[in-house]
C-alpha cells in the first residue's frame, strides 16, 4: 500500500478502446489508420503504408455496408461514453474527497489518444490509470494503445498505474454469467443447447510468438463457466470459437461461423455470447446478430440467442471501479488482474 496523503487527488482514468468510424466518410480512413498500426501488420514501413492504404481501400466498400447496418457509422464511442460516466458515479463513491475524471483514448479515430493525451495533461492530474477495455491483453490491442499512449503523453503530469489485463475479475466474470444465464432463460431454456463463447481471432503467428489473448480468452471463458453450473449439464455444453478473421493468413480457430454451422447442424439451440468485447459495435451487431443468425437459420437451427455485451451491467462497472481503486493504492505501475501475469508486467517497476 502507497504511504502518504490518500485524498483530494485528482485522478485520471484512461478507457482505451479500439475506435470505430463515425460516419461513412470515416471508414476508409479509420481503415488505414488500423492497417498502418505496426502491431496489426508487422512488416518495414515502407511495406505497411502500400498495404495498408491497398487494404483499407479495397475493404472500405464492404465495410460501408456493415456500418450503414448500424446508422452510417460505429456506437463505439457513444457506448465508451456511457462506461467512463458509469465508472465516474462508481469512482465518486469509492474515493470520496478525490476527484476523478474518466477520459476516452481510441487508437484508431476519434477521440484518438495524442488528443486524449493533451486533454489530461491539461487537468493536470495527480494520477494516471490506464485502463484498457480489452479484459484479456494482446499485442494487437492493449499494446498498441500502451505504446500510442506512452509517446503521446511523454513527461505529463501524474504518477501513471497501468491495468494490463482482468480477465478473471470477479465481477467481470459474475457480469457475463448473469447475462449468459438471463439470456438463456430468455430463450425458454432449451435443451439441447450450446453455449458459444465467442471472441476475435487472431492471426496463429501472434500467439505463436508469445501473444497471452487466446489462453487469457480461455481462462475467462473457465471461470465464467465455473458460475453456471446450475445451467450446463446435461444437454446444454459449451465452446470458444473465434470471430472476424481479416486477412490471408492463418487464424487461430475454431471460428465462429463453423461452430454455428456444426451446432445448427446439430440441431442445437445456440446461445452466443461475445467474450472479448465489452461494448457492442459492428462485430457484435452485424456480425453476430446479422451473419451468423442468418448461418444459423440457413443451416436448420430454430434458436439463436445473442447475449448482450457488458456495457454498463452494473456488476462489471463496479469491477472496473475495484480495479481503479486498488490501482491508485498499490505501490506497483502495472497492476495485472490475471492469475497467470501477462508480459506486461513487471512488478514493481514504476514509469
Ligand atoms: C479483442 C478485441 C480485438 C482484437 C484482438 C482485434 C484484433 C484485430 N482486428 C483486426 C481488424 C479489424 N478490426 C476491426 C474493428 C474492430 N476490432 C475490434 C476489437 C479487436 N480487434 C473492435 C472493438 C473494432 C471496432 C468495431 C467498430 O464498431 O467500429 C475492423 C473494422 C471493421 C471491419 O472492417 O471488419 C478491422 C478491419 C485485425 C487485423 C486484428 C488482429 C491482427
Ligand atoms: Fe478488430
Ligand atoms: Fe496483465
Amino acid at each position: 500500500m502507497k504511504s502518504g496523503p490518500q485524498a483530494g487527488r485528482r485522478i485520471a482514468v484512461v478507457l482505451f478502446n479500439l475506435g470505430g468510424p463515425d460516419g461513412q466518410a470515416a471508414v476508409r480512413p479509420f481503415l488505414f489508420n488500423l492497417f498502418r498500426d505496426p502491431a496489426i501488420i508487422q512488416a518495414p514501413f515502407f511495406v505497411r503504408y502500400p498495404v495498408a492504404a491497398l487494404i483499407s481501400t479495397t475493404r472500405a466498400k464492404s465495410a460501408r455496408a456493415n456500418y450503414a447496418l448500424m446508422g452510417g457509422g460505429s456506437p463505439l464511442l457513444p457506448e465508451t461514453e456511457k462506461q467512463a460516466r458509469a465508472l465516474e458515479a462508481v469512482l465518486a463513491q469509492r474515493l470520496p474527497g478525490d476527484t476523478v475524471k474518466a477520459f476516452v483514448a481510441m487508437r484508431y479515430w476519434d477521440p484518438l489518444t495524442g488528443e486524449t493525451a493533451k486533454a489530461v495533461k491539461a487537468w493536470k492530474p495527480d494520477e494516471v490509470v490506464l485502463l484498457p477495455l480489452y479484459p484479456q491483453y494482446s499485442t494487437t490491442t492493449t499494446a498498441s494503445s500502451l505504446k500510442a499512449w506512452n509517446k503521446a503523453y511523454r513527461k505529463g503530469p501524474g504518477r501513471t498505474t497501468t491495468l494490463c489485463c482482468y480477465p478473471t475479475a470477479d465481477g467481470f466474470v459474475q457480469a457475463h454469467a448473469d447475462l449468459i444465464r438471463a439470456e438463456y432463460v430468455k430463450a425458454g431454456s432449451p435443451k439441447p443447447a450450446r453455449i458459444l463463447f465467442s471472441a476475435h481471432g487472431l492471426p496463429e503467428k501472434v500467439i505463436a510468438a508469445g501473444d497471452p489473448y487466446q489462453r487469457q480468452v480461455e481462462a475467462t471463458a473457465a471461470a465464467v463457466v465455473e458460475k453456471l453450473g446450475d445451467i450446463l449439464g446435461e444437454g446444454v455444453d459449451w465452446k470458444i470459437c473465434y470471430q472476424s478473421r481479416v486477412g490471408p493468413l492463418k487464424w487461430i480457430g475454431p471460428s465462429t461461423d463453423d461452430e454455428v454451422k456444426a451446432a445448427a447442424d446439430a440441431g442445437l439451440a445456440l446461445v452466443v455470447t461475445p467474450i472479448a468485447f465489452v461494448s457492442e459495435h459492428i462485430e457484435t451487431l452485424v456480425e453476430l446478430d446479422v451473419e451468423y443468425r442468418e448461418l444459423a437459420y440457413e443451416h436448420g437451427g430454430s434458436i439463436y440467442a445473442r447475449v448482450p455485451a457488458l456495457g454498463v451491467s452494473p456488476a462489471f462497472i463496479d469491477c472496473l471501479g475495484t480495479l481503479v481503486t486498488e490501482a491508485v493504492s498499490s505501490e506497483a505501475s502495472q497492476v495485472c488482474g490475471s492469475d497467470r501475469p501477462c508480459p506486461q508486467t513487471r512488478p514493481g517497476a514504476r514509469a
